[in-house]
């Protein structure tokens, strides 16, 4: 296709050069498999190299004032937006989602930049009444330092602009490791972050099929100070261990498996809609989509034959054309997972109701799938789907819902669908996860805290609370 290829970089982005390296690795559109682009694969030297940059670029990018940090993140928050088309159309070939969302990822992530561009100008300490009266105590927020960041590849630019806005805002420095799916979007925001004048050394980004030696060389540098990572918990828990020997800071959002509750007083309509739209944005590879649907066995009937027309009604194909809602997984290992689970819950008693399978006419494309009779002792209902299958599980009371939807390790998401005030207090209290949406499907926005409990992770990212990860607290007591 002709894709705009301003934006499209092959190389490393190390100290503000573009790096070629001796291997390449090819990334492939998921729709077709086409070959889009042959990008460095950089090694562990690439992230010495990387790492070296940005600490001597921190010692002079801490020195930079708060208001000079903000106008460059509006400004690169603004050649954000001008070139939102192109790379929107780069996001949609390099990881498959449809056009409109991709757009909508990127005007998702430069609202991170917008904000933490504003957030910036409020790093605040305080001055504390000394408790015998003939001491100032002083409190500074410093900046942590150099900064290692690993990317899922399924919001391939939100999680960069998620991660990097605040660590660059708090006066860090950041080594960025993209998904090896889709590091082109990564590669794209740098030049555009350098385009709007951020100095060299403050954004290094290492393209890798290596992703375990180099992550390894971030968590054992005693120069790289925190991690931020985005992806499954497994490999959250690798980067905890390795980034222990470092005593680095980390924040982690990892896996979800997010109930999805319909009361028995809920607005029908307003549930399915509310559904479609969580369970089905990024053809659920998301780690905050609905992944287990608990109905109330009096709107079970009613609910799964609403939902039903509006599932077979959805239009598969390439994230390229216009209208389409339903695009492949990112790769057979994605197809594979979300079959695999299917097969296990209907041999373990589950009803395909709709889907059940791969596209007739797009082999990377498996269909939107309705599993019905599913409970919560299934595969399907234990792991993280990330794919397009809703698994409908009946329940007759809230104890009993709210067990169930407590009774699995991660805790990120929640959605329910009710009218009742005094059972929305009590949700909010009792169902562990670190966010819940109640009568909404969607609940992320840079304005809100974003993370999870258990083993969903740690840190916030977003919101007033996001900057806190990247800033170090210092007492300082002057007599
Ligand atoms: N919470 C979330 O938003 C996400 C959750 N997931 C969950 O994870 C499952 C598997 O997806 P997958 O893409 O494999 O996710 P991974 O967690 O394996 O990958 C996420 C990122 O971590 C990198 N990575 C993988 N292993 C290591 C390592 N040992 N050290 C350093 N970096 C590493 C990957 O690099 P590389 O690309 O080279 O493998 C990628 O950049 C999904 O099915 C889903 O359940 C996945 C993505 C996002
Ligand atoms: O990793 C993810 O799935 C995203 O964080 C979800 S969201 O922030 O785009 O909702």
């Amino acid at each position: 296709m002709d894709m705009n290829k301003e934006l499209l970089k092959e190389q490393a982005f190390i100290n503000g050069e573009w790096i070629s390296t001796d291997n390449t690795f090819n990334v492939d559109n998921p729709f077709d498999n086409g070959v889009i682009a042959s990008v460095a694969d950089c090694t562990e030297n690439h992230a010495e190299q990387a790492i070296d940059a940005a600490a001597t670029a921190f010692e002079s990018w801490k020195t930079t004032t708060a208001k000079e940090r903000s106008e460059l993140l509006l400004s690169w928050y603004k050649l954000t937006i001008d070139h939102a088309d192109e790379l929107a159309e780069l996001l949609t070939i390099e990881q498959g989602k449809p056009l409109e969302e991709a757009k909508g990822e990127i005007l998702y992530g430069a609202s991170y930049i917008k904000w933490f561009s504003e957030e910036a100008l409020r790093i605040n300490g305080d001055l504390i009444p000394s408790p015998d009266g003939n001491k100032d105590i002083q409190v500074h927020k410093l900046p942590v330092g150099v900064v290692g960041i690993i990317t899922p590849w399924n919001f391939p630019q939100a999680m960069i602009a998620r991660k990097v806005a605040p660590a660059l805002a708090a006066g860090c420095t950041v080594v960025i490791k993209p998904a090896s799916e889709t590091p082109l979007s990564a590669l794209a925001m740098a030049d555009l972050a350098q385009k709007a004048g951020i100095p060299d050394g403050v954004i290094n980004i290492l393209p890798t099929t290596s992703s375990s030696d180099i992550g390894k060389v971030l968590t054992s540098s005693p120069l790289v100070r925190k991690i931020s990572f985005t992806g499954s918990t497994a490999v959250g828990k690798t980067l905890i261990a390795q980034s222990a020997d470092n005593v680095q800071k980390v924040t982690m959002e990892l896996g979800g498996n997010a109930p999805f509750i319909v009361f028995d007083d809920a607005n029908l309509e307003d549930a399915v809609d509310g559904l479609m739209a969580s369970k089905f944005r990024n053809s659920g590879q998301t780690c905050v989509c609905a992944n287990r649907v608990f109905v109330h066995e009096d709107l079970y009937e009613e609910f799964v034959k609403e939902l039903g027309n509006k599932v077979s009604a959805l239009t598969l194909g390439n994230g390229l054309t216009k209208g389409v809602e339903i695009t492949p997984l990112i790769n057979q290992k994605g197809i594979d997972k979300a079959l695999g689970l299917i097969k296990s819950a209907a041999e373990e008693g589950a009803e395909v109701l709709v889907g059940g399978g791969v596209s007739k006419e797009f082999e990377n494309i498996v269909q939107p799938t309705i599993l019905s009779k599913v409970t919560t002792d299934m595969d399907i209902a234990k792991e993280e789907i990330f794919g397009p299958v809703i698994t409908l599980i009946s329940f007759s009371d809230d104890d009993e819902v709210i067990s169930a939807a407590n009774s699995v390790p991660v805790g990120l998401a929640a959605y329910a669908y009710t009218e009742d005030r005094h059972r929305i207090k009590r949700l909010i209290k009792d169902i562990e996860t670190g966010m819940i949406g109640i009568n909404t499907g969607m609940l992320s926005n840079e304005m809100a805290p974003f993370g999870g409990v258990k083993e969903s992770g740690m840190g916030r990212e977003g919101s007033k609370y996001g900057i806190s990860d990247y800033l170090d607290i210092k007492y300082a007591c002057i007599v």
